[in-house]
């Protein structure tokens, strides 16, 4: 427990700005070479890091600006003193005002907080030293930790006291008018400059140095709201100006200014008056000023509403769930990225996405004229609660970034010299998530590791060249049609067919190999017709085809337009358009295909986009990789939970793992009466979800919980019962405790995809398959046998009637190195070792049942169902030996599913078929899943109900969900049509 509560208070999550935004090269800089002073290091380790730069010849902006004596200016003792004494009674003043008032974590101790956890804090920030930084200080931050904002809020404390200050002068002659020439000189720059409107001044500068002191790592917020303001009194003061009768200094005089609108006054309202009259710069002034206030309290106009009740509430105490009231505002505890902009929601499917499309559908598409990549909201700094991870039965949570001492829970590394991993917390009582204190600063990767692609061709001479060959095909057969227009995508293009009055749509089917054989190509695939449209296509692959690279998927505007985390590049589809989609929303996916035909590049490109959309504390990865070659790069990323897995057989325990973690955070739903975990953690960061009497819990957010499985079938193969009936369960309820599987097979064949997997598997993936039936099992339907391979897929997002054609993004394993290399830099894993020890557990338990767990299970089950007790039946049925099924029955008989052997006769069955899932578990030694499902668990209201859209609920691949928009593929999927 105390190690976990030392391991880490806060990430600051940064997204990089991009090249483009500039910095860049100052950042990078600054993350490989220049280990910048974590929170509360003083200025002295400050300057004594600086030098730690000194390999790239020059220090970073940062450090240049923040720190004179890296510029190495030698100061005299006196300037040094009044430094040292100006930000002393700075950051005296700035503490004490971010005592005052509701704390979080970030800007100093968290509420709870102990000795021990700040002391363990110390023992982290003394270890944590970014690589290649030398000679780094205890106390510095990590490598890549926030370059531009070292020691923010010593920087903020300085401005904010001084401004304060300020507000002091300010007053003391607008206010209280205090004679002098000091004091004339004060009046004649404030209402000079502001007018009349200078006697607000001093509450303004107190209202922004206090908002600084308190949120010093809010340097854009900041930036906004200067910006807001400054709208705001230019508007006021001209708006004065022309209440006053626009009195100008050289007719009126400047007393006349001074007690109008000032100067500014003077220069926004006159010039606009004169050449427009007061009738139109009235209204804009107000218009203006009421856009300020829009600004400066980050309200988009469809919010005011939202806005105007939070206010209201807060006034008035009241607590309205979901209303704006209880939300965090401006001046609340920052909220992870993603998790932003929930103020005065009403709940609507996921609270806190509401409003954000990737949330409220699991799929879209986005028009074709959306703008272009490079547009919509870009992730900014910020601060966020770290990732405790909660656990199960005491299981210990853990988040990034814990150091301990102890040898348990390393994380393998592959890079030598790499730091040595934390050890895990001791256990801790049931749902207890330690909660994480202090600052860590972590940096998402910058969006130029991933390289961009060429231009997208919309046309090209061999689609001349096809086009050509088809309308010779038909002039040969006669048939009346013709091409009226392609749309070129990465991999194939779609001909458009016209078919004459009198021509059967037939006839151009039974073309296709006609078709086939002019164009040269076997895989000619017919839509008849293109949904949505009178025409027939004829998708037809690209001589020259084109690498759909991921980076650009990410940076297209469909991704960006969400910040949610578990937003993942899927590729573009067939006209081109870039499309996204949200694990969140799948909620979990079936991925199948060939060998070679581009599963593990997808799964690739799907890892990379969580890690580069992701901190570790939002979202959390069960990576297993049996092949033991395709994950391994992702070996000791902060994001995991524990080592890959490429034991099938441990793969099998860890999905059982997975399965206990859903029931410990479905126990705390229903314990705290939320119905999915974005509530609950929603309720969490903004101090709704209290500790129950008498408890010492301290209660965090959990993390999604992201399990990737590259290829089900080999853990088919050791325990196909147990693996299916873990899928089963999670694939259930697993929606609402943010767990979402994802599942790869190159063997779409029925015994590794079971019609059990795949009813509760919502979402598909097809690659080329080897035949139509592979096809079948994963779409139920054919199309995927025609697909040309190298990342050509079929998607079929739950609730989408008819796949979608994408041909997969592509990130190559240098970006990948360099995407995790960034995160390794920052943070070590921390391993749940419960995971282990669930399944150390479980072996003692299945002891007597050695090997034979599975048969015992598919007995049980046979037993139960037919209700029928013979052991000639398991022998026929299992295919076993009388032995085998003779000991199979004895130990039914000791778990009491069957009576005592009665001669020839077969046993009495003891267990009815509604109790069958509490049998199964008793011989699988799970006693959580000691329940009925269907009656008593409280837990399945939770799941159905988290937004209504369980898997149950849903309609499944194939089936035809209502209001289904062709455009939109059921939700889970952003198709962007700006053509690159
Ligand atoms: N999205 C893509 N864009 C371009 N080429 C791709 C893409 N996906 C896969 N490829 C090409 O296909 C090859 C095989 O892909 P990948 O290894 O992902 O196949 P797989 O289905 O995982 O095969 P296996 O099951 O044997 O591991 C890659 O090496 C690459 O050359």
């Amino acid at each position: 427990m105390s190690v976990g509560l030392a391991t880490v208070g806060c990430i600051m999550a940064t997204r990089s700005t991009g090249g483009s935004r500039g910095g860049r090269s100052g950042r990078s800089t600054s993350r490989r070479h220049a280990p910048q002073p974590r929170k509360g290091a003083g200025a002295g380790s400050r300057a004594r890091g600086a030098p730690a730069q000194g390999k790239t010849g020059k220090a970073p902006a940062a450090a240049r600006s923040d720190d004179p004596g890296s510029r190495g200016i030698a100061r005299s003792w006196p300037v040094r003193a009044a430094r040292g004494t100006w930000m002393g009674m700075a950051h005296a003043v700035g503490g004490a005002t971010r005592a005052v008032g509701p704390r979080y974590p970030g800007t100093g101790p968290a509420e709870g907080e102990d000795d021990v956890s700040k002391a363990g804090r110390n023992v982290k920030d003394a270890k944590e030293t970014g690589p290649g930084s030398g000679t780094a200080k205890a106390g510095t931050a990590p490598a890549g930790a926030t370059p531009a904002g070292a020691a923010p809020d010593h920087r903020a404390d300085g401005v904010g006291f001084f401004l304060l200050a300020l507000a002091v002068v300010v007053a003391a002659r607008e206010w209280w008018g205090i004679d002098g020439p000091f004091g004339d000189g004060v009046h004649a720059v404030v209402a000079g400059t502001l007018g009349v409107a200078g006697v607000a001044l001093p509450v303004l500068l107190v209202w922004i140095a206090l908002r600084m002191m308190r949120h010093p790592e809010r340097a854009q917020a900041n930036g906004r709201v200067t910006i807001g303001l400054t709208f705001v009194v230019v508007s006021v003061c001209a708006l004065v100006h022309i209440g006053e009768g626009l009195p100008s200094p050289a007719d009126d005089g400047f007393a006349a200014v001074q007690n109008a609108g000032g100067v500014i006054g003077f220069l926004f309202a006159t010039p606009v008056v004169t050449g427009l009259t007061q009738w139109f710069a009235i209204p804009l002034y107000v218009l203006a000023t009421f856009f300020g206030l829009l600004i400066v309290t980050a309200t988009p106009v469809h919010r005011i509403p939202a806005r105007l009740i939070g206010v209201y509430d807060r006034l008035t105490g009241n607590h309205r769930p979901g209303a704006g009231g209880d939300e965090p505002g401006d001046d609340a505890p920052p909220v992870p990225r993603g998790e932003r902009g929930e103020r005065g929601r009403k709940r609507k499917g996921v609270k806190g996405y509401v409003g954000d499309e990737a949330f409220e559908k699991a799929a879209f598409r986005a028009p074709a004229d959306d703008a272009g990549a490079g547009r919509g909201p870009r992730p900014a700094t910020q601060r966020i609660p770290t990732g405790e991870i909660p656990d199960e039965k005491g299981v210990t949570a853990v988040g990034p970034g814990a150091v301990g001492d102890g040898p348990a829970g390393t994380a393998p590394s592959r890079k030598a010299g790499a730091p040595k991993p934390p050890a895990a917390p001791a256990p801790m009582p049931r749902g207890e998530q330690p909660m994480f204190d202090g600052d860590t600063v972590y940096l998402l990767p910058e969006e130029s590791l991933l390289v961009e692609g060429p231009p997208h061709k919309k046309r090209s001479a061999a689609n001349d060249r096809v086009v050509e060959s088809l309308t010779g095909v038909f002039e040969q057969f006669g048939v009346d049609a013709q091409v009226t227009g392609f749309t070129r995508g990465p991999t194939v293009t779609r001909y458009e067919i016209e078919v004459g009055h009198k021509t059967k749509v037939e006839r151009i089917t039974s073309l296709s190999n006609n078709i086939a054989y002019a164009v040269a190509s076997a895989d000619v695939r017919i839509l008849a017709p293109i949904p949505g449209k009178s025409a027939i296509g004829i998708e037809i692959p690209n001589s020259d085809r084109e690498t759909v690279v991921l980076g650009d998927v990410l940076r297209s505007s469909a991704a960006r337009r969400t910040e949610h985390p578990m937003v993942m590049g899927v590729g573009k589809d067939v006209e081109g358009g870039y499309v996204v989609a949200n694990l969140a929303k799948m909620p979990h996916i079936l991925v199948a295909g060939a060998t070679g035909a581009g599963k593990s590049s997808f799964i690739n490109s799907m890892i990379t986009s969580v890690l580069m959309r992701a901190t570790p504390e939002q979202v959390r990865m069960v990576l297993v990789d049996p092949k033991r070659v395709e994950l391994t790069i992702y070996e000791g990323i902060p994001h995991l939970i524990t080592p890959i897995i490429t034991s099938p057989k441990k793969a099998a325990e860890a999905l059982d793992w997975v399965v206990r973690e859903m029931d410990a955070r479905y126990d705390d739903l229903a314990e705290f009466g939320y119905k999915h975990v974005d509530d609950f953690n929603a309720a969490v960061r903004v101090g709704k979800v209290k500790p129950l009497p008498g408890s010492e819990r301290k209660i965090a957010p959990y993390p999604y919980l992201l399990v990737v499985v590259d290829e089900l079938a080999d853990l088919m193969m050791v325990a196909p019962r147990d693996v299916e009936a873990s899928i089963q369960r999670i694939t259930q309820l697993a929606r609402a405790a943010g767990i979402h599987l994802v599942l790869a097979t190159q063997r779409p064949s029925v015994d590794v995809v079971t019609g059990l997997i795949k009813a509760n598997v919502p979402s598909r993936l097809a690659f080329a398959t080897s035949s139509l039936a592979d096809s079948r099992v994963v779409l139920d339907q054919p199309g995927a046998e025609k697909l040309i391979g190298q990342g050509d897929a079929l998607f079929l997002p739950m609730g989408a009637a008819k796949p979608m054609r994408v041909q997969g993004a592509w990130v190559t394993e240098s970006e990948v190195e360099l995407v995790v290399e960034h995160v390794k830099a920052q943070l070590k894993p921390v391993y749940r070792e419960d995971v282990a020890v669930a399944a150390a557990a479980r072996k003692q338990i299945d002891e007597d049942i050695g090997d034979d767990l599975d048969l015992l299970l598919q007995a049980a089950e046979l037993i139960v169902t037919t209700q029928f007790g013979s052991t000639s039946m398991l022998q026929r049925k299992l295919r076993v030996g009388f032995a085998k099924a003779g000991r199979l029955m004895d130990l039914l008989e000791s778990r009491e599913i069957v009576g005592p052997s009665e001669g020839s006769k077969a046993r009495d069955v003891l267990v009815a078929a509604d109790d069958l899932p509490s049998a199964l578990a008793l011989i699988r030694g799970d006693t959580t899943r000691l329940y009925d499902q269907d009656e008593d668990d409280p837990r399945e209201g939770g799941a159905g109900s988290g937004d209504g859209t369980g898997p149950q609920a849903e309609p499944g691949p194939g089936g035809v969900a209502e209001d289904e928009d062709e455009d939109d593929f059921g939700g889970a999927v952003t198709v962007e049509r700006d053509i690159r």
